[in-house]
Parts: structure tokens; C-alpha cells; sequence
């Protein structure tokens, strides 16, 4: 006998899937439809409320690429009620958003509901009250296969998803994507974590450090919407092209209201024109520097030198020197800004004249001590003791001025230190100063002291092992009331500063409580990739755990070199074949080199008329080859990675542990295979 069409399983969750897109076709016409001239009083208020109806129709299109539902999860009882015997139980699709009929009853929960965690946490050992817990197969848009655990089963076995397998096997094309279907316990533990907490995580390469912290941002601002919407987020990551690669992930999940931005960004208040020699750049990322601007600010208070008399009528008052010193000293020992303290230093004036009013008989209300504050004489006694610092003309000072720079770095700064920080050649201005990245975080820092920077709801900082003391800081103060998820590996730390220990970047930060999860299932790099980059450990980071790969697919590698042989244009024409090999097969390709070497490469490139893009452009079905400085492949990821003369990459960077952090990034960037070519010598690191 044969089963008719609609009743096999797969027919039946087609069926729903197709009921699912309707109902939130019907959403989306609902929100269409509505009529605002009733409820708008104004035009100010008519427009708001169109934008928020047309973000709203955004968030429910129905992206025919983008399955609707993942998962479904049967419960053996309904969440939340009695367990009580003969209970009904409770069936739930999970998806990417909420979808309901047109009776308001759920059709697809969101992935981040409570009702969905049982969807990445339940297993055979903890079934959390699931029963059955199935998997849908896409292909192009459309339902395919199924996959069942029967959590609550026990004479059925463990075994690993063939579907979660196929998602991470996939080849890659294009910038990355969102792995809500696929996230893992160990991951989800991280992205659900309480939003007042700040959570710091260590993992090699491609053990899914960004994704986890994108899909936390989705998810907290599930949990916290409106919090969140009020005081903001943020995603930190190093460079341009690497925000370019991970900008579609949070649209992809309905939120489009997330900022991203790399450090530089954040302490813009210059132009950045010029560069420091590592030497000083260290010197201006350490966070004694921030004594050094604490000290430097507040020497331009200075101690009243007499009082201040206040004419009014006939009258005069006179405020005596000891009295302003005090106001002066209970101002510096409160823990407030700078400029807030010199914002309150008329107020407290006009208010010891108005006790002297009191006193004699007076009853003067606050328009009195409003007008008190802002009498002449009282302005120039505040000018004065307290006068305005213009934050970048501090930093400017420091920088040019020996004696200055010397007053306030005493006993924080060794003589040679200070030399370092000093301009060779000094600037006259703001505006002329060739400033550096590192002093662009000073003036970050000055900027705060003198008045407090606006702090968010949380901030995720990616790659965060690269920055500086100060540059934590410059993000610590960005989230001093919200919390941080603080993504990091130490082992691909390529900065001349960077992280030696998170507990003393978290201090940094100022999240010096923030619990340190470590991951270590790698989910990019096949096994002999790994094997063959984790040679490097010991020598680049001892004492951390080489990653695991668990891609099944064992990958394809090959080493390829002449060493001694090597003539000019070989190297070359070596990297040249081995990329025109892998761009037969299906995917994208990462030529990655030293980025001396770029230049000829690309010409190469160009004579041999094989198209390329930048790391962060958009590979196109006829250019799927992207050619990679080494110091832009962090965070970045390739189907098929060619790795051109590792001794180069090594060369590149100023010190040797360095150049090997850059090379173990470099050879960690490939999904499905890397080939290695080189005439130089390789480094001996990487002999087994
Ligand atoms: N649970 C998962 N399911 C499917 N794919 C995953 C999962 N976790 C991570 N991945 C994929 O593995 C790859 C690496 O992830 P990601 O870039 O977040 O790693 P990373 O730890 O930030 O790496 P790196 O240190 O190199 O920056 C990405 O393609 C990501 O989509």
C-alpha cells in the first residue's frame, strides 16, 4: 500500500513550513496595511512611527534562501505547567523569528526563547523534558531531509547529527553567515549568558570566538530589548575588511540596529596621519600613561591666590582665600570629571557668598545664586583656579614640551621612556600634528577625564588580544554601566603590546570579574591544517590547548617548495598554479603573502588576466579569489587558502614570535584545504 503524498513526515513539516510562510506573509500585510492617519497628531510622530513600521515589514520578509524553521522540538509536557501524569505534551518549530497565525498562536518560536534552549542544550543525558528533537535539511530554500534524536528514549543511542556535519562541511562563498541552526552547547552557554555579567573568551582559530559573540548580541537584545535600545551596542573588531566580512550576520537575524566599529573609530577625535615606532607606541598603549594625563590635567588647577569679592548693589562679599581653598579641595577629592568640577566651582562660590547674604539678614533665592555664579569677578577667580583643557592641545603638550612631559611622568615614566614618547620633531598645533593611533587613544583618555564618555549597554570587542592597555581602556569606558563579551586568542596576538593574560586585560577593561570560558572545537580548520599550525604553540603561546577540529572531512593539504633553488618569479609562479588548481574546485580562495609581497602578486595576477578582489570586497561567481596581506587575514576565512613563503610572512613583522603568530594566523584561515609554497627555507618551528 502505498502513503499517500501529504502523509509521510516530510509532507507533513513541508505542509507547515508552507502554513508558516503564509501566516508571516499575512504579518507582513497586516503591518502594510495599517492606517496611521487616526493615531498620528502630528507629522513628527507620523514619521517615527513610518519608520518603525517600515524597519518592521524589513524584519518579516520572508528571505526565500533563508529557511524559516531549523528545528522542532517535541516536549513531553507543556513548558511551565504541571508535570502531572497524562499531561499533554507541546510542539514547537524553531526558528530564525517568531511567526503566528491568524489566532495569535505560535507557528515558529524565535531561536531565542526560553522554549528554544533545550534545541542546543537538551542531550540524551540531560533530556530536559524533550522528546523528540528534529533537524531540517535545506536545499536552495527548500525542506529536504529530517533528522531525529529521541532524547527521552533511552535504548536509543547518542550518535552525531549528519545535518549539523553537512552545515559545517559546507563550502564557504562570501562574507560569513549566521549559525543559529548549528550553535553549540559550549557556545550557547556563552551566547545566553545574563546581560549584567561580562564574559571573556579564549579560543584558536575558528572555534566559532565571532559568531558566538554576534549571536549574543542577537541575543541580548532578545532578552533585554528595550534596555538595550535605550543605552546601545556595540561590536568591536580590528579593521575594516573584517567588519565588512561580519556585517550580514546580525541583519541576518533581524537586528539592524547594531553598531560596529573598530577602535580607531571609537577615539576619533583627530585626524590620524602619522605612525609610531613600536618602541612608542608601547610606551603610549601603557596604562601608566594614564597617570601621567591624570597628573598633567589637574596641574592646571592651581591654588586660589586671593579671594573673591562679589559686588552687588551697594553690597560687597568677600570669599577669603581659605574658604575657596576648601571648595577647591572637596572638589578635587570627589570622584568627578574635570570639567564637571570646574562647572560646579561658581555654584559652590555664589553659594558660600548667599550664607554670607543669610547671615546678614538676607534671604536670597536661587535666581540670586544663579547670578552670583555668573558675576565677572567669580568667572575670573574660576578661569583662574580651574581654567577649560582643551584634551588634544594636553596630549599635543605632553608630546612636545620635555619639561612638561617630565613634571608629570616623574617616577612613572623612566628617563628613556619618556624620550620614546616625545615628537622628533614637534608639532605647532592640533591641526598640524601628525598624531599616531596610539596618541588618538590618548586623547581619548584626556577626552574622559574631563568629561565622561556616554557608556553603553554592551560591548562584544573581537580580536581583542591585539589591543593595548589604554585602547581596553578606551573601550572599558565605552561599557562602564553595561557589560562586555571580550573575544580573544592569545596565541595570534601580532601587535607589539598585545594581551600577555586576560585577567590583566580584563583589569584594562575594567571587567576585571568577567568569567574566562575557554573553547577549543575547532569548526573551520580540517585536522591536518591544525595539527600542522599548532606546531607553532609552543613557541608562540605555551600552555595553551591546540584546538580540536571536528570537520570530518580530513581536509586537503600540501606543502610545496624547492628550497635553495628558488630563482626570482618562482615563488610566484609557484603560488600562481597551486591558486589556479583550487579556483577548479568549488568555494573561495585566499591567496594569503607577506604583505611586501602583495605587489608583485597582484601584478602577477594581472599578467596572468586571473581576477581578484581585496580581503573584505565581494567575491563575484567569476572572481572568487581574494588576495590577503597577512596582517588583514585575521578573523577572515577561505574555502581554499594558498600560503605563499611562510620564512616572508615570518620576515615581515619586527620580532621572530611575532612573525610566527602572523604565520599560524595565516595557516589557520583555510575550511576545506591549504597548500603551502615556498622556495625560502620554512621556519624551523613548523618542522614536526
Ligand atoms: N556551531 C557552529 N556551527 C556551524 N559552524 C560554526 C559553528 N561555530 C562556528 N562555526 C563556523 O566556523 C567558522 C569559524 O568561526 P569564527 O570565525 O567565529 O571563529 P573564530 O574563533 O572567531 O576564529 P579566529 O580566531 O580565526 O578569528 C565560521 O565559518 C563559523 O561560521
Amino acid at each position: 500500500m502505498s502513503t499517500p503524498v501529504h502523509d509521510d513526515p516530510l509532507s507533513r513539516e513541508r505542509a507547515h513550513l508552507a502554513a508558516s510562510r503564509s501566516a508571516l506573509r499575512a504579518m507582513r500585510e497586516d503591518v502594510q496595511a495599517l492606517d496611521i492617519s487616526d493615531v498620528t497628531a502630528n507629522w513628527v510622530n507620523a514619521a517615527v512611527l513610518e519608520r518603525q513600521i517600515e524597519d518592521r515589514i524589513k524584519a518579516l520578509a520572508d528571505l526565500s534562501e533563508t529557511p524559516l524553521f531549523f528545528g522542532r522540538l517535541d516536549y513531553l509536557h507543556a513548558p511551565g505547567a504541571e508535570r502531572a501524569e497524562g499531561a499533554e505534551g507541546e510542539r514547537f518549530y524553531v526558528g530564525r523569528r517568531h511567526v503566528h497565525d491568524a489566532d495569535g498562536d505560535p507557528m515558529v518560536i524565535d531561536w531565542r526563547a526560553p522554549v528554544s534552549q533545550p534545541f542546543y542544550r537538551a542531550s540524551k543525558k540531560d533530556p530536559q523534558d524533550v522528546s523528540l528533537r528534529r533537524r531540517f535539511g535545506y536545499t536552495g530554500g527548500d525542506l529536504t531531509a529530517y533528522e531525529d534524536e529521541h532524547l527521552s528514549d533511552p535504548g536509543e543511542a547518542a550518535r552525531t547529527s549528519r545535518l549539523l556535519q553537512r552545515e559545517i562541511e559546507r563550502p564557504r562563498v562570501g562574507p560569513m553567515r549566521d549559525i543559529v541552526a548549528t550553535i553549540q552547547p559550549e557556545q550557547d552557554e556563552i551566547v545566553r549568558a545574563g546581560l549584567s555579567g561580562s564574559v571573556c573568551v579564549q579560543g584558536g582559530p575558528g572555534t566559532g570566538k565571532t559568531a558566538v559573540g554576534l549571536h549574543r548580541v542577537a541575543y541580548l537584545l532578545y532578552a533585554h530589548r528595550e534596555r538595550l535600545a535605550r543605552t546601545g551596542t556595540l561590536v568591536i573588531g580590528p579593521n575594516r575588511s573584517f567588519l565588512h566580512y561580519i556585517e550580514q550576520v546580525l541583519p541576518a537575524l533581524g537586528e539592524l540596529t547594531v553598531r560596529q566599529a573598530t577602535v580607531e573609530d571609537l577615539v576619533g577625535h583627530v585626524e590620524v596621519r602619522g605612525a609610531d615606532e613600536a618602541a612608542t607606541a608601547v610606551v603610549k598603549g601603557d596604562a601608566r600613561m594614564a597617570e601621567v594625563l591624570r597628573r598633567a590635567l589637574y596641574s592646571h588647577v592651581s591654588a586660589p591666590a586671593e579671594g573673591v569679592v562679589v559686588v552687588r548693589g551697594s553690597r560687597r562679599w568677600r570669599v577669603p582665600v581659605y574658604e575657596l581653598e576648601e571648595i577647591v579641595r572637596e572638589l578635587l577629592a570627589r570622584d568627578i570629571r574635570y570639567g564637571a568640577a570646574r562647572e560646579a566651582l561658581p555654584r559652590r562660590i555664589a553659594h558660600a557668598v548667599l550664607v554670607q547674604m543669610e547671615r546678614a539678614g538676607e534671604a536670597p533665592d536661587d535666581r540670586v545664586q544663579d547670578a552670583v555664579a555668573r558675576n565677572t569677578a567669580v568667572k575670573a577667580a574660576v578661569k583662574e583656579i580651574w581654567p577649560p583643557v582643551d584634551p588634544a592641545k594636553l596630549v599635543l603638550r605632553l608630546l612636545t614640551d620635555a619639561d612638561f612631559l617630565a613634571e608629570h611622568a616623574d617616577g612613572v615614566l623612566t628617563e628613556e621612556e619618556r624620550k620614546a614618547v616625545l615628537w622628533a620633531k614637534p608639532a605647532r598645533s592640533v591641526k598640524s600634528a601628525r598624531w599616531s593611533p596610539a596618541d588618538a587613544v590618548l586623547i581619548d583618555e584626556a577626552t574622559d577625564l574631563v568629561e565622561r564618555t556616554h557608556s553603553l549597554g554592551h560591548v562584544v570587542l573581537d580580536e581583542a588580544q591585539d589591543l593595548s592597555p589604554m585602547q581596553y581602556r578606551a573601550v572599558g569606558r565605552r561599557c562602564t554601566t553595561g557589560s562586555a563579551t571580550v573575544l580573544g586568542d592569545l596565541a595570534q596576538g601580532t601587535t607589539p603590546w598585545a594581551t600577555r593574560s586576560w585577567a590583566e586585560a580584563l583589569g584594562h577593561l575594567g571587567k576585571g570579574e568577567a568569567v574566562v570560558e575557554e573553547l577549543t572545537a575547532g569548526f573551520r580548520v580540517p585536522t591536518d591544517v591544525i595539527a600542522y599550525a599548532s606546531r607553532l604553540l609552543p613557541h608562540i603561546a605555551p600552555g595553551l590547548t591546540p584546538v580540536a577540529s571536528i570537520r570530518e572531512n580530513p581536509g586537503f593539504f600540501e606543502v610545496r617548495g624547492t628550497p635553495g633553488e628558488g630563482t626570482p618569479g618562482e615563488g610566484t609562479a609557484a603560488a600562481l598554479a597551486a591558486c589556479g588548481e583550487l579556483l577548479a574546485r568549488e568555494g573561495s580562495v585566499g591567496l594569503i603573502a607577506a604583505d611586501a609581497r602583495v605587489p608583485e602578486l597582484a601584478a602577477a595576477l594581472g599578467a596572468a588576466g586571473i581576477g581578484y578582489v581585496g580581503p573584505g570586497e565581494e567575491t563575484t561567481h567569476d572572481t572568487r579569489l581574494t588576495l590577503v596581506p597577512a596582517s588583514l587575514a585575521k578573523g577572515l576565512e577561505y574555502d581554499y587558502v594558498v600560503l605563499e613563503e611562510p620564512r616572508a610572512v615570518v620576515d615581515g613583522e619586527p620580532d621572530e614570535r611575532t612573525g610566527l603568530r602572523r604565520l599560524y594566523v595565516a595557516l589557520t584561515r583555510a575550511v576545506s584545504g591549504l597548500i603551502v609554497t615556498h622556495t625560502a627555507e620554512l621556519p624551523p618551528q613548523l618542522a614536526s
